[in-house]
């Protein structure tokens, strides 16, 4: 069993969460927009949000023409400190001068990244705290590989390779897991993500509106309540997160306690399908 950081005690906080409007070819106007859309989610409130959050690909259009032009070095080494005045990224030196100046945790949504180490191309998510410090970077895991005859085909790995880690950092107000988009279908991550102490999960998307609509707040609901919702169009949504409701729920609902793990078999091996 591994030994983990004490996560920081939940406390109250404020969430931004940023829905952008059709992403354009022009890059520098995406970050431009995705800059603008910050600042006013950190000043029309009248409570200032503790974290904003971006949505998925908010620098790039999405799709596999798109990812190698958009892509940027980002060159992140874990547990190392990241030099944001040498980054290749005008996108991460984007976010975290946006992060510094509105002092509020940013969870840039995702950009296509390009890493030279691998060679690859990644669906990537960048964390700043209120000083600009680039402290925890995501890969989507689970690539969007989807084949429904007549409604919907795309492969996102074709031109993507697939993040091999799961993701949490820690805030002064919470422990917060972190997913991409499908990444949300699989319960597994999120469970890690809670065994590993996470509080919150939270997963920048941008849905396509064949497979997404019938899932999307069922996923995200799982099993608690709904809060705030945007519709379809461009939007800022605020919510106050409270602890009492997850303490008191999963006081008064212990299954984090009473897993059977001694029953569970490992799954792989109880497959019936071709991987
Ligand atoms: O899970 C879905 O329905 C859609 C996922 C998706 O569009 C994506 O991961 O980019």
């Amino acid at each position: 069993m591994s030994t983990l950081a004490r996560a920081p005690v939940f406390k109250p906080f404020t969430l931004a969460l940023v829905q952008l409007g059709q992403i354009g070819a022009n890059k520098a106007d995406n970050l431009k927009h995705a800059r603008e859309m910050v600042l006013k989610a950190t000043t029309q409130h009248s409570k200032k949000p503790d974290l904003v959050v971006l949505p998925e690909c908010f620098n790039s259009p999405y799709g596999h023409v798109h990812f190698p032009v958009y892509a940027e070095k980002i060159g992140w080494t874990p547990g190392t400190k990241y030099e944001i005045e040498k980054s290749e990224s005008e996108s991460v030196k984007m976010l975290s001068q946006l992060a510094k100046e509105t002092k509020t945790w940013l969870i840039g949504g995702s950009i296509p990244e390009a890493d030279t180490e691998s060679d690859k191309y990644y669906n990537t998510c960048t964390v700043y705290n209120p000083d600009g410090d680039l402290v925890a970077l995501h890969r989507k895991i689970h690539l969007f590989d989807i084949d429904i005859p007549g409604k919907i085909t795309f492969k996102e790995s074709e031109s993507l390779a697939p993040g091999k880690t799961p993701t949490y950092f820690d805030t002064e107000f919470a422990r917060i897991g972190l997913g991409i988009c499908y990444d949300i279908r699989f319960p597994e991550l999120s469970m890690i993500a809670a065994r590993k102490g996470a509080h919150v999960l939270i997963y920048p998307a941008a849905f396509n509106m064949t497979t997404g609509p019938l899932h999307w707040e069922l996923l995200q609901r799982a099993r608690g309540q709904v809060i705030a919702e945007a519709g379809e169009k461009e939007e800022i949504i605020y919510a106050d997160i409270e602890p009492k409701v997850l303490e008191e729920t999963r006081q008064g609902i212990p299954v984090t306690t009473q897993r059977r793990f001694d029953v569970y078999p490992d799954l792989r091996t109880l497959t019936n399908r071709k991987a």
